[in-house]
């Protein structure tokens, strides 16, 4: 599945891993709508990149992941200005260990809203053109990040989910595709400011950046390169993918029918 001439939308789009994706399929021929909660950052992304590839490339919408209202008006709004869905990249993320209930809310039930209703319009069943839905899950998906249960909690979620829907979609014939993206520590204002967010788990910070000096840390822009198999590969259904600054692998897990 080529990139171009293809519609996406992608959440968390106005900063960080979720900019990155933006800018990708934007730099690959497809349009983007960027939805984020944070109006100042999407809105001035998406003015500079309408003047670099195009005003009718682009479109922004101020839309919070966590509310079923929101997110319908801009499903409805990206199939009134483009006409159709193809690439969903369930993105926005935060981490607060204080707020564990927001980041579950976000982190989980978002993605879970998000492909939910990105089906509706996408499946091949109910008159969409298939496609494939990218949910950011984390490394924190696969392993446990110590300083951070509820966050890697929303991880195991997102990267349990993908695989799930993967198979259903599957069987089902729905035509849509869903692949979890696994990064590792990526350096964006959610891995910067940190200071604040780890709550109880505060003390457990020094055991945390020991695992950062060990692993290293990424652009996203890094992380992105990697990402473009992953949407165009017809072949990737229910891929679970790790990137981590050396290198990319497609995870494997045991099979519990004996
Ligand atoms: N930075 C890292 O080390 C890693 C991040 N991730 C995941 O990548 C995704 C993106 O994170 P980053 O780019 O690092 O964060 P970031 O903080 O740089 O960007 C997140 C974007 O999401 C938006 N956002 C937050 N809550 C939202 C909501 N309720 N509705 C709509 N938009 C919302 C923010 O306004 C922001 O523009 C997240 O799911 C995160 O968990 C995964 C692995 C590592
Ligand atoms: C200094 C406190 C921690 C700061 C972490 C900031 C951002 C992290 C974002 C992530 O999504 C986590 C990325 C990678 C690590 C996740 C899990 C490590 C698992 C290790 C293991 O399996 O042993």
């Amino acid at each position: 599945m080529a990139l171009v001439g293809k519609i996406a939308a992608v959440t968390g789009a106005g900063k960080g891993i979720g900019q990155a994706l933006t800018e990708t399929l934007l730099k690959n021929g497809a349009k983007v709508a960027l939805l984020d909660v944070n109006e100042a950052a999407g809105k001035s992304l998406a003015e500079a990149l309408g003047k670099q590839y195009g005003q009718d490339k682009v479109l922004f919408i101020n839309c919070n992941v966590e509310s079923d209202e929101q997110m319908k008006a801009a499903f409805q709004k990206i199939i009134e200005t483009f006409e159709a869905i193809d690439i969903f990249c369930n993105n926005a993320g935060i981490l607060n260990e204080t707020q564990w209930e927001k980041t579950i809310s976000i982190n989980l039930m978002g993605v879970i809203r998000g492909a939910y209703l990105a089906l509706e319009h996408m499946n091949k069943l109910t008159g969409g053109r298939g496609g494939v839905i990218l949910n950011t899950a984390s490394m924190a998906g696969l392993g446990p990040l110590l300083s951070c249960p509820a966050y890697t909690a929303s991880k195991h979620g997102v990267v349990g989910f993908t695989r799930a829907m993967g198979a259903a979609s599957a069987a089902s014939g729905y035509g849509v595709r869903f692949n979890a993206l696994c990064p590792g520590f990526v350096q964006t204002d959610l891995f910067n400011n940190i200071q604040g967010n780890l709550g109880q788990f505060s003390h457990l910070r020094d055991a945390a950046q020991l695992l950062i000096d060990k692993m290293g840390t990424m652009t996203a822009s890094e992380v992105v390169e990697c990402v473009i198999e992953l949407l165009t590969d017809e072949t990737k259904n229910g891929e679970v993918f790790y990137v981590y600054p050396q290198g990319t692998s497609y995870v494997t897990f045991p099979s519990m029918v004996k």
